[in-house]
């Protein structure tokens, strides 16, 4: 039996699969956490990979890793770090974003350039802010790389060239997704000199090996490579809530939305990934449940305790600034308080805002690509909480299908590693899991009210 071994080296930790290359069947599953922030020394990931794969590597027949999209691995010309890695999640360039898409000639040129607007997720943007604000940082900058392009190079023989995929290229704002091309140019443009730009690997290739002659796939970002691992169809609109709120679909056709709210990113299997994503989702009922000194469970207990519209208690959840919409600035902001507020609706308010702001995801994903959606499928850390998957129903206004509790995105990955081992012109076609679908009578009020919030506030959030 074939084995493959898919990582994800994620914003919050890294999830090592070892899997069955012909079924698709998961042998063994590990974790290993990643430091918290949205700046992180990429060398972090590194021991999180050889922790989660120890004694997985050595079994399996091929391997591939996805990662967090955008983050900034600035390497010197000895393949250091010059500093921290900046996260998609990090809004400080949301100025260097403005600065840059003015000089591409605005946002709609933008879009037609690398298939998306420009946001301060962009690696390029965060390249802009090195050359503004760490000018002797910036100047020795030799390489650029993605998380999972450092990870994948980490785990390749010595002497490998750094190596990615054309989908997680698509989100550094430097390459053409339509023509699946770098664009130096860009790169210079924003870092104010020229550097070394990772080889793409063709879908569904061996990119390297490692030291004992393993291939390994070209990898992907994480978001490309749920793709894969749900082999998500025409007309599926994947959300996820993880660190990030998605909410994805697969295309033959590239985007290029000059509104800047669906990214068009290339997916892993040589098609587009038009996708919407939000900067706060699962940390929203992380911090919910810190204040309310409840574990996860307890949170979820208390939610479903408290009534939909939670006793007229509306929340925006734009703690960490947010992205869609794009307000790099925004704080979360709290309505409805009164004395007869209990910790039920309190909790109960997190939820909802976390679906309201994924249900806008959803909506906005399927206004720019005009598809109706055939399936709403949802996946993630968070899809672990009882009152999430109770109230995803409602609060989107559609039936919900969720998979088996599972790593996708890894999952996505030891696919995108058996496809290259055997050489074929598709992915194997490992059988779906079984899935549950979960119903539940629409809320709309809920969104009513957060809809108010979120246009009470455009102007108010800095
Ligand atoms: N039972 C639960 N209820 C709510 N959130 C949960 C639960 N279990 C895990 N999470 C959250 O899921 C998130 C991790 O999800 P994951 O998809 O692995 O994120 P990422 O891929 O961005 O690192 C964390 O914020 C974690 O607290
Ligand atoms: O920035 C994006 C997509 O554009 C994020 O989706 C990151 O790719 C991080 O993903 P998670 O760690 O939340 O899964």
């Amino acid at each position: 039996m074939a084995l493959t071994l898919g990582i994800d080296s994620s914003t919050q930790s890294t999830k090592a699969l070892l899997v069955d290359a012909d079924s698709g069947e998961v042998v063994e599953a590990r974790t290993a956490s990643h430091p918290a922030g949205t700046e992180v020394d990429p060398r972090a990931w590194l021991s999180a990979v050889d922790e989660a794969t120890d004694g997985l590597l050595d079994r399996a027949d091929a391997m591939a890793v996805a990662g967090q999209q955008h983050g900034m691995v600035a390497l010197d010309a000895s393949g250091t770090p010059v500093r921290d890695a900046l996260l998609w999640n990090d809004t400080r360039s949301a100025g260097a974003a403005v600065e840059l898409i003015e000089e591409m000639g605005g946002p709609q040129a933008c879009a037609d350039a690398i298939g998306s607007v420009l946001v301060a997720s962009f690696t390029s943007t965060k390249l802009r802010w090195l050359r503004d604000h760490e000018p002797d940082h910036a100047a020795a900058v030799a390489t650029v790389l993605l998380p999972h392009d450092y990870v994948s190079w980490h785990l390749a023989a010595e002497g490998t060239d750094p190596f990615t995929d054309r989908g997680d290229a698509s989100g550094t704002g430097y390459f053409d997704a339509r023509h699946d091309a770098w664009r130096h140019d860009l790169l210079e443009q924003a870092l104010g000199h020229a550097a070394q730009t990772p080889r793409i690997v063709a879908p569904g290739t061996v990119a390297a090996h490692t030291a004992s002659g393993t291939p390994i796939g070209g990898g992907t970002g994480d978001n490309m490579g749920a793709a894969l691992g749900m082999a998500l169809e025409p007309g599926d609109v994947l959300v996820s809530v993880g660190t990030s709120g998605v909410a994805s679909a697969v295309s033959s056709v590239p985007v290029a939305d000059g509104t800047g709210v669906v990214t068009g990113f290339a997916d892993a299997s040589g098609g587009y990934l038009p996708m919407v994503t939000t900067m706060n989702a699962a940390g929203i009922l992380d911090l919910q449940a810190r204040w309310l000194g409840v574990d996860h469970d307890g949170l979820a207990d208390l939610a479903l305790q408290s009534a939909p519209g939670a006793g007229g208690v509306t929340l925006l959840p734009y703690y960490g600034g947010e992205r869609t919409p794009n307000r790099p600035d925004a704080v979360g902001t709290w309505t409805g308080l009164t004395p007869a507020t209990t910790r039920a609706d309190l909790a109960r308010a997190a939820y909802e805002s976390l679906l309201c702001s994924l249900a806008d995801a959803v909506d906005r994903l399927v206004a720019a690509t005009g598809e109706t959606p055939r399936r709403v499928l949802m996946v993630g850390g968070a899809t672990k909480s009882a009152a999430l998957r109770e109230l995803a129903p409602a609060v989107l206004g559609c039936p919900v299908v969720l998979p088996p509790p599972g790593e996708y995105v890894a999952l996505g990955a030891a696919r995108q590693a058996a496809w290259a081992l055997a050489g074929t012109a598709t992915p194997p076609a490992w059988p779906a899991a079984e899935t549950t679908v979960l119903e539940a009578d629409p809320t709309p009020h809920v969104r009513e009210a957060y809809g108010d919030l979120r246009e009470r506030t455009t102007t108010w959030t800095d």
